[in-house]
């Protein structure tokens, strides 16, 4: 059985008099990589955020595995969806403190490997004292790499991915999205204008065509 973790069905959304969605649909499997593109303001970020309950369907029905997702379901469906996007919270403190505030919750207990954080930091570029540095000093890549390091020690059923390379230069481009393709059971949604993610294996679905 292959049933489907994430079901888009018939999903409008209007703002005021705006129609951002019409009758949008989406089965997403287990193992399943889609890139969403089109043009900008057609509602692919907002279409990430549904799941996590950030943002709200005019008319149609939002399912994670197999359950439709309304205000009580959506706390489940947190806890298993990863949705790294752009913009990281801001926080002071050092970067070691900010890692060991979001490893302490009940839910992410036990998920710290320091080896695996300690390897994914030299993978992506960095110096080991970032460690050490304060988080609001990070460059806006450099936040985007923490924030991609940490989805990936926390691990979830599937990740929602808004945008994580944009900051970055061609080469950590290329190794952030080689990194999750080549996790070939992993299930990816992607929003990206960079063609790095554009490989075999990887569905394209149109968004506000
Ligand atoms: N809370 C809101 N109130 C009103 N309009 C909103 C709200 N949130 C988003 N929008 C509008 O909905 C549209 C879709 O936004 P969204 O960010 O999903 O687009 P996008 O396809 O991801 O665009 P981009 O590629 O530029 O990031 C935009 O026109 C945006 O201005």
């Amino acid at each position: 059985m292959n049933s489907e973790l994430l079901k888009y069905n018939d999903i409008s959304l209007r703002y005021g008099e705006k129609d951002v969605l019409s009758h949008f649909n989406l089965d997403i499997k287990k193992g399943d990589r889609i890139l969403l593109k089109g043009r900008s303001g057609a509602g692919k970020s907002t279409l990430l955020k549904m799941p996590m309950g950030f943002a709200h369907h005019t008319s149609g029905s939002l399912y994670f595995n197999n359950k439709l997702l309304d205000a009580n379901t959506v706390w489940d469906a947190r806890k298993r969806i990863a949705y790294v996007s752009q913009d990281l919270d801001i926080y002071e403190g050092s970067v070691n403190e900010f890692i060991e505030e979001v490893f302490s919750y009940s839910f992410n207990e036990g998920k710290l490997d320091r080896t695996k954080l300690r390897r994914l930091l030299v993978y992506l570029g960095f110096e080991k004292d970032v460690l050490d540095m304060d988080f609001e000093d990070l460059s806006g890549g450099e936040k985007q790499r923490i924030g991609i390091i940490m989805s990936v020690l926390i691990g979830k059923d599937i990740y929602l991915l808004d945008e994580i390379t944009s900051s970055l230069d061609s080469a950590l481009k290329e190794k952030v999205a080689n990194y999750f393709l080549e996790r070939k059971d992993w299930t990816l949604v992607i929003i990206s204008h960079d063609d790095v993610w554009e490989k075999e294996n990887v569905r394209v679905v149109p968004v506000g065509v």
